[in-house]
This record gives C-alpha cells, structure tokens and sequence, in this order.
C-alpha cells in the first residue's frame, strides 16, 4: 500500500471550542457516513429522484435511505442501482489511500471507492489468515473444551470467529438466496491447464469460500450468513455471495479473495462470481449475531467484560498523547492482540491523521454502516473510530464545538454502537486534562487502566498528576506514567533534554504517595522519526522499528500486555453464604 503524507493533517485538526464549527447531530447512527472518498455516490444519484417517494418512512436502512418495509419500493431501487453501477462505477478523484486495483471487478458490480478498512503498510505484520492467503484460512477441524487463552493469538476470524467465545452464535452455513434483482454479473477466473483427472465437489468450494475472512467484520463469510448458492459444473465453480451493504468499501477485496478461495480447490478450473446485497432481514439477523445476544446500544465494555480498557491521558496539550496511544496500539495489535481504539479527544482529534485513515485530498476513512451497527476501519490492525469519520465531506477541517451533553453522547455511542468485536485491549485517546470527557469516561468506564503521558518538564508534569487524581476520583486505576519526548542522544553521543529529566518520576511519585504504586513504563526519546512519521500518518513502530522511540513503545506494549488486569468494579464469580 502506497500511504501518501497527508501534508495538511495538522490543519484538519479542528481547532479547540471554535464557535464556527457547524453543530453535529449527536446521533451517530443516524448519521449517514458515506463511501470514502465519494464524491458523489452512485447511489445516493439513483436514490435522489426517489426520495419524495420515500418521504415518511421511519426506518432507514443502509446509508442512502432504503426503507425497511416497502420491499417493492427496495427492488425498484435495486435494479435501478444495477443498472446505474453497469454504467460506471465510481472512482473518487485525486490520490487515494490504495493503489489503484489490479484486479477490477467485472462491470456492474456495484463497488465503493478504496477503502482504508483493512489498510495495511508494507511493514506490518500480517494476521496469520492474511499472510498465509485465503486457502490457509480454510475451515480447520475445530476444538472442543480446551480453555482460550487469551493474550497472544490470531486476528479475529482467522481462529474460527464467531466460535471464539462469549458471543459465539454460529451462522447457518449459506445464506438463503438474494432477491434476484440484486444478483451481479459474474467474475470470472479460468485457470490454465486444470486439474487432470480430479473433480471439485461443491460442498469443497463452499468449505473453502465460506474460511475468506470479512477484512472489515474480521470474521469467516459462512459465519456472517454470506453465502449463497454454490455449485460446481465441469470444473466450473459457480459462486454465490452476498454483501453486507450496497457499495460495501470491501467489495474488491472479498471479491478477489473468494476468487481466490474457490480457485484453490483442486478440480477448479474456472470460478463464476455472482455478488448480491443482503436483505434488511438478513442484516437484522446479521447485526443481532454479532451483538452476540447484547441488546443494541448496550455497551460491551462492562466491568464484567474480558477487553481490558486503557485511557490514555496527558494533563497539558502537546506532549505526544495521541501520537504514543496510536503508537502504541499498533504495537499491543503487533503482538497478536485484537486491538480498539476510540478518539475521545473529540475536539482535538487527530489519530485518523496518525494512523494513515486521511488521505492526500483530507478526506477521512469512513465507517461501514450495517444498520445501527457503526463497522469501524481496521488501520495497522487496530479497529479505529473518531469523530473525524463522521464530519461531512469538506467539512474535515472545520471545528467541533460542542458542550458537555453532546460530547458525553458521542463518546457513550463510540462505546455502544460501534461494533468492535471481541477485543483484548481498547484504547482511549483522551483530551489533555480534567474536562467533560474525562469525567464522562469516568462515568461510562469507571473500570478502566489509567495511562498518564507527560514530557519531562515540570510545568506538563504537575498538571499530569491533576489529571491521574481526577481519574481516580471516578475509581479508575491509574496503571503508570509516560514520558515522551524525554532525552534524544544525538549521533555524536551528545545527549539533547530539551525538555528536562525527571518529570514522569515526579508524577509517579506524587500519585504514589497518594494512592496505589505507580511506575514510570516507558521514557520515549525525542524523535525526528517518530515526528516525521506521525506526520506522514504511519506510526514509527511500523515505519522505523529500530528506532528509540519505536524501540520504547514496544517496550511499553509489553509491560502493558503482562500487565495483569485490575479486579476493581468486577464481580466474583462466587457468592459469599
Ligand atoms: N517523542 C517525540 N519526538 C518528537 N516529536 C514528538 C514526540 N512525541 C510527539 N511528538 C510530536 O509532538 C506533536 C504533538 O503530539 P500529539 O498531537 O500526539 O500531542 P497530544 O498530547 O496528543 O496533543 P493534544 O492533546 O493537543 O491532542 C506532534 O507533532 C508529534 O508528532
């Protein structure tokens, strides 16, 4: 992948408490986040003219206004959308986050742009599915009764998905038959030379298409109600498969993957792709499985919850807080760790930038919407949402001047709507100091680790520990200190402290005396890398490893991974008699 510096990230920030900014609703999910990069989407254009059509239908399913319950209304639509993407599927201008596809799909599929969901730099690790392609991640013979281990393990999906515990709720291998109108010309891939003698059974191609793992949703198509009709006919594979949503940004790639898939079969000369769109009944039943049983708008993220929540807080501004929590979750996601993070610094928000989710033109990744269910982007491995994603097109570099009710509403629909799956660590990124979010966070998660980033110097150390007692007023526990931009030794030996020694002792120090035991996990350097990294929106543990501030951050991931988790707020799993 081709990451282009997105030169003007700093200016999309937006601005602290700016009065200007337009005022957003607070309902996430009843915000349409459109395809990335669209300027202006095939469907919305074909669903325009039939908008006084839909005037008050109440549900709204997908991101261009589908009604739930008029379904000769929605075929209309469909075959409409049809016949407008056989005319031209749409490209964004301008530079994009990807290359440009070298496998297009065959016209009249309905495709969305390039899509960051999944983005990976040339660097990363792959999850295991990935790196060993769609074959390995073919449905292995599954265990019974041993115990998980949680800590170190595959990306979600490639271990078996939904059987990967608590809201595990297996899908009926294949999906039932998507309405007619909404089948897609056929992909075709012919392999040269074929197989001699041997003969593909369909139950063999289904088995191997059905192990592709969603890159967005992170989990095998067969347990995602994603297949459809599957046969083989003299060596001609004909597949079926249905999409979460129209213009799913993944199309391309679950497309190609399952090409690949049902190729792999021995006896597979030749594969037939036939895309199709789920039906609203079948996303219902796909969003309620996985919700694994919780209700929606319900947070996963409880005492009782086995994701270990870390909010990352910084008193004063500027001291690298979000740069090392975006560092810092790629390195916990390198370990094997199913990774989310939430941009709580809603006001300043700036890890979409961080994380390479802004491309050149400024516009931000959006999320996939299935219904209520907000499908975050996957950056370096590490699911990511922000309210950047959810600005309207232009209005990126615009400020978010919101008060206290809004911003506690925003941060509890991160937390509730946003489908995360089954994570081992979720991250806050949380504005500097002691304002609304932070109490809000304190509310929402009163259970959650404390991470405090300080800079060496006094004048940002004595304002960190305000921030830690803060936190531990609403019963959070503050797990240790940070100190970046601490001493850079220079190529000549000389050591440059431009800000100082000392101050993340202070800090541990002073909470120490207070309260729990809190160490110093980590001194980060003073990093040109890191800088020039951060800027170019790929994190320096990707980019430059063997640098010293990536070197820290590794380290810091580690203390934190073996770290044991609090007991604080969660309840026993016996009864006292
Ligand atoms: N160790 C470091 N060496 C060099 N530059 C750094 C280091 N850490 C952070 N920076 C740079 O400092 C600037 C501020 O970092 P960042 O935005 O992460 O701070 P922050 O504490 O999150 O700020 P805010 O709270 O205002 O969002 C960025 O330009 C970043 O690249």
């Amino acid at each position: 992948m081709t990451t282009v510096p997105p030169p003007s990230r700093r200016t999309l920030r937006a601005s602290r408490g700016g009065a200007d900014g337009p005022e957003q609703p607070p309902d996430l999910a009843r915000r349409p986040p459109r395809a990335h990069g669209d300027a202006v989407s095939p469907v919305a254009a074909v669903a325009g003219p039939l908008r006084p059509l839909l005037r008050g239908v109440r549900a709204w399913d997908g991101d261009v206004g589908l009604p739930h319950r008029d379904d000769d209304l929605r075929r209309r639509v469909a075959r409409l959308e049809l016949r407008h993407a056989a005319r031209a599927a749409v490209r964004p201008a301008g530079v994009q986050l990807h290359a440009a596809d070298p496998h297009p799909l065959a016209a009249g599929v309905v495709r969305g742009p390039p899509h960051p969901v999944g983005a990976e730099s040339a660097g990363r690790p792959r999850s295991r599915a990935d790196r060993a392609g769609p074959a390995a991640g073919r449905a292995q013979p599954r265990r019974h009764g041993i115990p998980r281990t949680r800590g170190r393990r595959p990306a979600d999906g490639a271990d078996g998905g939904l059987g990967r515990g608590r809201d595990a709720r297996r899908a009926p291998p294949g999906a039932q038959g998507a309405p007619r109108a909404a089948r897609r010309p056929r992909r075709e891939c012919r392999r040269r030379g074929g197989r001699g003698s041997v003969t593909a059974s369909a139950e063999a191609v289904r088995a191997a298409v059905g192990a592709v793992v969603d890159p967005e949703l992170r989990r095998p198509l067969s347990e995602l109600g994603m297949l459809r009709d599957i046969s083989v006919d003299g060596g001609v594979a004909d597949v079926g498969i249905a999409l979460t949503i129209v213009g799913c940004p993944a199309a391309d790639r679950i497309a190609r993957d399952v090409t690949d898939a049902a190729a792999s079969v021995p006896g597979v000369d030749s594969v037939a792709l036939h895309v199709g769109v789920m039906t609203a009944d079948e996303r219902r039943e796909l969003t309620e499985r996985l919700r694994g049983g919780r209700a929606a708008r319900v947070m996963p993220f409880g005492p009782d919850s086995l994701t270990r929540v870390v909010a990352v807080t910084s008193g004063k501004g500027g001291v690298g807080k979000s740069t090392v929590t975006a560092n810092l979750a790629v390195a916990l996601a390198e370990r094997g760790l199913a990774v989310g993070l939430v941009d709580a610094d809603v006001h300043g928000f700036s890890i979409p930038g961080l994380l390479g989710l802004v491309d050149a033109d400024g516009r931000t990744a959006k999320p996939t919407r299935i219904d209520e269910l907000i499908v975050p982007p996957v950056a370096h491995g590490v699911k990511v949402v922000s309210i950047g994603m959810f600005l309207r097109e232009g209005d990126e570099g615009a400020a978010v001047a919101w008060r206290g009710p809004m911003l506690h509403r925003t941060v509890q629909q991160f937390l509730t709507d946003v489908y995360f799956g089954d994570l081992d660590v979720l991250l806050l990124d949380m504005p500097p100091g002691t304002g609304d979010v932070a109490i809000s966070v304190g509310q929402l998660l009163p259970h959650a680790d404390v991470v405090v980033v300080t800079t060496p110097q006094s004048a940002a150390s004595d304002v960190a520990i305000r921030s830690a007692l803060v936190a531990r007023q609403t019963g959070q526990r503050v797990v240790g200190v940070v100190e970046n931009m601490g001493p850079l030794t220079l190529p000549d030996g000389t050591v440059l402290d431009l800000f100082g020694a000392g101050g993340a002792q202070a800090v541990a120090d002073a909470l120490s005396a207070q309260g729990d035991d809190v160490r110093v996990l980590a001194s980060i350097p003073l990093s040109p890398a890191l800088r020039q990294d951060a800027d170019a929106g790929i994190p320096v543990v990707v980019a430059h490893p063997g640098d010293a501030a990536a070197i820290a951050i590794a380290g810091l991931a580690e203390r934190l991974a073996s770290r044991p988790r609090g007991l604080a707020g969660r309840s026993l799993p016996f009864a006292p008699r």
